[in-house]
């Protein structure tokens, strides 16, 4: 995850590899909840982990569910039903997949406990409406409280009395989510119900709850009925799949009228596979679509064999030119027709995965549009209305209804910061604005504003992104510190690469660790083919910032002084800086590089988008390492540290390879006097004064 105010796309290419996709956030927030619900334990392997499971794992356990998660696995002991906890706040988020039928459950539960639940989220979830569900509930005698605007969260449910004799009635033609929350929490009321024991041993109900406790012994039909035309069907089908495997077999007339059948109760299938998430892997497939030119994007965890309902989303990418083939647990989409072909589609089936479209609209033969799609409106954020405001601060031409958007084809792409409304989708959907694959189109960067609302249901998006797609080169944007010994560089680029979610490249750690490499193959320090085949036969793995030779960490090894110092003096010769050249260069990788050494702007990346020169006096560099030491508990003397870096310097800047200079356009930065927070800072200044987005940071 980057957890970073943004991040910069540069242009990227074609895209070929395999992804594994993070489980279904749908299924998963589903089975969770059937799982708590149900008595004894069950086993949800490969559960997504994520923003909106985590809450909804922390409203289990808050209603006494034990939760042990073992690698793949998540182990969940139920509450039968019958939760102990009487009262209890829920924080949800911005969890819909939660709320929804979290209310309906614990309602039904304070009918038949007396207990008292509050649930609440963040301020986008108080603006989503939940008004269709909290009068069906009322309808059916649980009291419903909503504490601040009448029809939104957060509600108070506080029991009542279930009055199941007529059927329930519920509006399905804003949202499916709240069909399926009644379908998820009715068993509750249709199954016999055994007494439950009080704390004393009795069998009475607890105090406040509804007459009969619990019901006829038998249990009896629940009926829900809908109002309106149910929209987002395959959301209702994965509810019935699921419910069904938890024992629970509803029987359906057409979409108006379900009945969960007198006796039901929940029963753990023990263990359930949790199957990769269709809407997350539709940034994918649109990838192949558009980017899979030699070889394909193969998405494994989701295929044919999906009980999900974006799975469909496959038909739609077809229809704009993308060749998939599908297997019953994997895709593998490459590029067809190209540009894409435009389409007009209801996409009512396919409400979520839908916006992928509006994006790879962009790339197609003439105007597409999307209908149906008003759910849209009340998601994450006003989806038709912050697509058609992203879609057009990349230059595109959009028409934007009350539940249709209209997207023409694009062909010259603006640098945009895109807003992504702490919508985990805007961010994924628009990151595919950053393929510049037509013919004549100059290639732009994509800024994405608050990449880390991903983790909602897809943590590490973009690095999968990253795994899977390829960038000229020279478009990955480096910006390169140089400067002398103990200047702050390693500093500075740590912190400049974190800001901006870029890779570091410490090219002094590779003259480090070579002469350690050296030093251990009792190769001389004047022997320069010698250590130029220690160079070129290094076995070198990177864990972050951490070296790996040969299998062991050395890092702590390589910041000896005694390191340093044969470093400084192999690092003269040509042949040794040669066989680490390629090396280097191979750090150049997306979304980004800050590369800190002697040489970078001058010789390794002379093109660089950045180059900075950093300097400090002798007194502040040596007063700084000599502090460094010091506190890892290493004694040194100011003097000899002085003196010593001194005599690095001078190698550094005689030496006839690569010395150590100022490129030409490199900018000086003496940070002597200023700390290091403002020295990063001004370095992101730089540089985004030198990127084409509006405003320094586009926020
Ligand atoms: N701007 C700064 N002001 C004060 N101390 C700094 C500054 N930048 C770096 N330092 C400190 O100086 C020491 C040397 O920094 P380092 O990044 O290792 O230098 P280099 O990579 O140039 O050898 C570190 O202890 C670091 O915390
Ligand atoms: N790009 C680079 C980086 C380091 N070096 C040399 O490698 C040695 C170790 O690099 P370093 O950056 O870890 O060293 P310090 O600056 O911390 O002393 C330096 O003393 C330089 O002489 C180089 O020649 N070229």
């Amino acid at each position: 995850m980057y957890p970073i105010p943004y991040l910069d796309l540069p242009p990227l290419g074609a895209a070929a590899g395999t992804v594994r996709l993070p489980g279904s956030k749908s299924i998963s927030n589903r089975l969770l909840l059937l799982a708590g619900l149900s008595a004894g334990v069950t086993t949800l392997v490969d559960l997504l982990d994520s923003d909106d499971t985590r809450v909804m794992l922390d409203a289990l356990r808050g209603l006494g569910c034990r939760i042990e998660q073992q690698g793949r696995h998540t182990r969940i002991t139920g509450v039968a039903g019958k939760p102990a906890v009487l009262e209890a706040d829920f924080f949800l988020g911005n969890a819909g997949t939660a709320m929804r039928p979290l209310t309906a459950a614990l309602a039904v539960i304070s009918t038949q406990n007396g207990g008292r639940y509050t649930l609440s989220g963040v301020p986008r979830m108080h603006e989503r409406p939940i008004g269709d569900l909290v009068d069906a509930l009322r309808a059916l005698g649980v009291a419903v409280e909503c504490l601040g605007n009448e029809g939104y969260p957060p509600l108070r449910l506080a029991g009542g009395s279930l009055l199941l004799d007529a059927p329930v009635r519920v509006r399905g033609d804003v949202s499916s989510q709240f069909l399926t929350a009644l379908l998820l929490a009715l068993p509750l009321a249709a199954g016999p119900r055994a007494p439950t024991l009080g704390t004393d041993g009795s069998s009475l109900p607890p105090e406040g709850a509804s007459p009969p406790w619990g019901g006829p012994a038998a249990g009896r039909d629940v009926v829900i009925e809908v109002i309106g035309e149910l929209i987002s069907k395959p959301y209702i089908e994965i509810t019935l799949n699921l419910l069904a495997r938890f024992g629970i077999a509803v029987r359906r007339e057409g979409w108006q009228r379900f009945t969960i059948p007198a006796g039901s109760a929940y029963v753990t299938p023990g263990e359930v596979h949790v199957e990769a998430d269709a809407s997350s892997a539709s940034y994918f497939i649109a990838l192949g679509a558009l980017a899979g030119v030699d070889a394909p994007v193969r998405i494994e965890g989701v295929g044919a064999a999906s009980i999900q309902g974006d799975i469909r989303f496959v038909e739609a990418a077809q229809a704009m030119g993308a060749r998939v083939m599908a297997e019953p647990n994997a895709l593998e989409v490459r590029r067809g027709a190209w540009p894409l072909k435009a389409i007009e589609l209801d996409c009512n089936h396919i409400p979520d995965a839908a916006m992928t479209l509006a994006v790879m609209a962009l790339y197609a033969d003439g105007p597409s549009t999307l209908t149906n799609i008003a759910s849209w409106r009340v998601k994450e954020t006003d989806r038709i209305a912050a697509m058609a405001t992203e879609l057009r601060k990349l230059g595109a031409q959009v028409e934007e209804g009350a539940d249709h958007i209209r997207v023409w084809p694009l062909a010259q792409f603006k640098p945009a910061a895109i807003h992504t409304y702490d919508d985990h989708r805007m961010a994924m959907c628009l990151s595919l604005a950053a393929f510049h694959t037509l013919k004549g189109a100059a290639p732009v960067p994509v800024r994405i504003l608050d990449p880390k609302c991903v983790a909602k249901t897809y943590p590490d998006y973009f690095e999968t992104l990253f795994g899977v797609v390829a960038a000229d080169a020279a478009q990955i944007p480096v910006i390169t510190i140089d400067g002398p010994t103990a200047s702050g560089k390693g500093t500075l680029a740590a912190g400049v690469a974190q800001a901006l979610g870029y890779h570091t490249l410490d090219s002094g750690s590779l003259y480090r660790v070579t002469a350690l490499a050296a030093r251990r193959a009792q190769v001389a320090a004047d022997d320069e083919a010698g250590l130029a085949a220690v160079a070129r036969g290094l076995h070198l793995q990177f864990e972050g910032t951490n070296v790996i030779l040969d299998g062991v960490d050395v890092t702590e090894r390589l910041r000896d002084e005694a390191v340093g110092a044969m470093a400084s003096q192999i690092s003269v010769w040509p042949q040794v800086r040669a066989a680490l050249f390629d090396l280097q260069c191979g750090f150049r990788q997306l979304p980004g590089l800050v590369a800190d050494g002697r040489d970078m702007g001058t010789v390794i990346f002379p093109q660089a988008g950045l180059k900075v020169f950093l300097t400090a006096t002798p007194a502040a560099r040596a007063e700084r390492r000599h502090k460094q030491l010091i506190s890892k508990g290493i004694p040194a003397s100011l003097d000899s540290l002085r003196a010593d870096l001194e005599a690095r310097d001078a190698r550094d800047k005689n030496r006839s390879t690569a010395p150590l200079k100022p490129a030409q356009d490199a900018l000086l930065l003496d940070n002597s006097l200023l700390g290091i927070e403002a020295s990063v800072q001004q370095v992101i200044a730089w540089w985004n004064a030198r990127l084409p987005f509006d405003g320094s940071a586009g926020c």
